[in-house]
């Protein structure tokens, strides 16, 4: 058998097993050593696809933004080859390349004796763009990034809020549009509802405009939140693994990233995994119009006190045995659910909402479509789904990698 965790780990080494894609970081045999003789990175293959959100993990000193500032130069590499958009980096002229990558470091990284529209303006104006693009590129990129170019534009870096700084760190980053993204923790000075937020904005931002992300963070969460791939380290640079977040916490390919992820990775893999058909439940439905003879008739055949009542394919409610004695028609004694699940959210939402209305089963629907109900039951059952192959009942075997 194919040792999964194996494959992951070599992914970017080995070009039978790279997933198909255009290479747009490329880095091969990567090593630092700094002066005093701390090897930083140690030999490091990794690929960045075009338009991928990769994040780098690892504990505190792995070399993650050692890796991360090789990428634009801003750290002189001691060996290896690195490419971004199939130029050599480490023979490219520095200040060059690097208008040609975005930067954006832990809270925004402004000059703070410049107003919000000269800090995005920074960069157009190196490039020699006349005012006027400028300005609309400026007003066009704080739109972008949820901010208003006539209010936050003549305002400095202290008359905002952390948040509201990050997203003009954003902006900054982008202004001339780059092909490539670094980002050394984003998100790591704002607070923890806002940077859900600005996460997710973020994601969708960057898969609008296609641009290829590479992200260091410290935040496990933040990486599977928003990451195609996740890169784990340890110490030395050293890829653990290279997979798809899913991937990472269902099958961590050595015990170092098993203890990285934590122990309560299933319950972050909720996050990542989706609600599919074949989880749902689906308890007798009836309609609004039915009688409740039809529906007491319907209950006790299936031996369940509830039914979903439906008018066409649309929710209407639900109803309970003991109601039905009570009413002529369905629609007379049917009760509303408290909330609903968007076939589209993840496990962790659904699961969240069944949780904050004290509710054994929600019902999931894809628009105004019912599809089945969610319950405790069928989220352990989507999460068991993803788990590797079990043996003989054992739980499952953490594959260890001696590399
Ligand atoms: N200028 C330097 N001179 C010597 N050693 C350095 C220098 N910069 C970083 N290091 C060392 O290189 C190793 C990797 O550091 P790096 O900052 O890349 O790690 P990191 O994973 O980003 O850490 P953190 O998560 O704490 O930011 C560490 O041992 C660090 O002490």
């Amino acid at each position: 058998m194919v040792d999964e965790g194996a494959r992951h780990a070599t992914d970017a080494s080995d070009d039978t097993a790279t997933p198909p894609g255009e290479v747009m970081i490329r880095l091969r045999g990567v090593r630092k050593e700094y002066a005093d003789g701390t090897v930083a990175v140690e030999g490091l293959d990794l690929d960045v696809r075009r338009g991928e959100l990769v994040a780098l993990v690892g504990p505190s000193g792995c070399g993650k933004s050692t890796i991360l500032r090789m990428v634009n130069r801003l750290i002189e590499p001691s060996g290896g080859s690195i490419e971004v958009d199939g130029t050599d980096v480490i023979h490219a002229d520095g200040p060059t390349m690097r208008r040609g990558i975005g930067y954006v470091i832990q809270s925004g990284g402004l000059f703070p004796h410049r107003t919000v529209a000269d800090n995005v303006a920074t960069v157009p104006r190196l490039v020699g763009w006349d005012r006027r693009r400028t300005r609309e590129r400026v007003d066009e990129l704080l739109g972008l990034v949820g901010l208003d170019a006539q209010r936050h534009g003549p305002r400095y870096p202290h008359e905002l809020s952390g948040g509201q700084r990050q997203r003009v760190g954003v902006a900054r980053a982008l202004a001339v549009d780059p092909p490539v993204l670094l980002m050394d923790e984003p998100f790591g000075a704002v607070d923890p509802l806002v940077r859900d937020r600005l996460q997710i904005e973020f994601r969708r931002l960057q898969q609008r405009l296609g641009t290829t992300v590479l992200l260091v963070t410290h935040d496990i969460d933040e990486a599977v939140r928003i990451a195609d791939r996740i890169a784990v380290l340890s110490v030395g640079g050293r890829l653990e693994q290279y997979d798809a977040p899913a991937n990472v916490l269902g099958a961590p390919a050595t015990e170092f990233v098993a203890d990285f992820v934590g122990a309560d990775r299933g319950l972050r893999r909720l996050a990542v995994t989706p609600i599919l058909d074949e989880d749902l439940e689906h308890p007798p439905t009836v309609q609004v119009s039915d009688t409740t003879d039809h529906a007491l008739a319907l209950l006790e055949a299936s031996h369940l006190d509830y039914a979903v009542v439906l008018d066409g394919d649309a929710l209407r409610g639900w109803v309970s045995q003991q109601a039905l004695r009570r009413g002529h028609t369905v629609g007379e004694v049917r009760r509303r659910f408290d909330d609903t699940v968007d076939c589209r959210d993840s496990l962790k939402t659904g699961f969240s909402e069944i949780v904050a209305h004290d509710a054994g089963w929600l019902p999931v629907l894809d628009g105004e479509r019912y599809m089945g109900v969610l319950t405790p039951d069928s989220v352990h059952r989507a999460l068991r789904r993803l788990l590797p192959e079990r043996v003989d009942g054992e739980l499952p075997r953490v594959v260890n990698l001696a590399v």
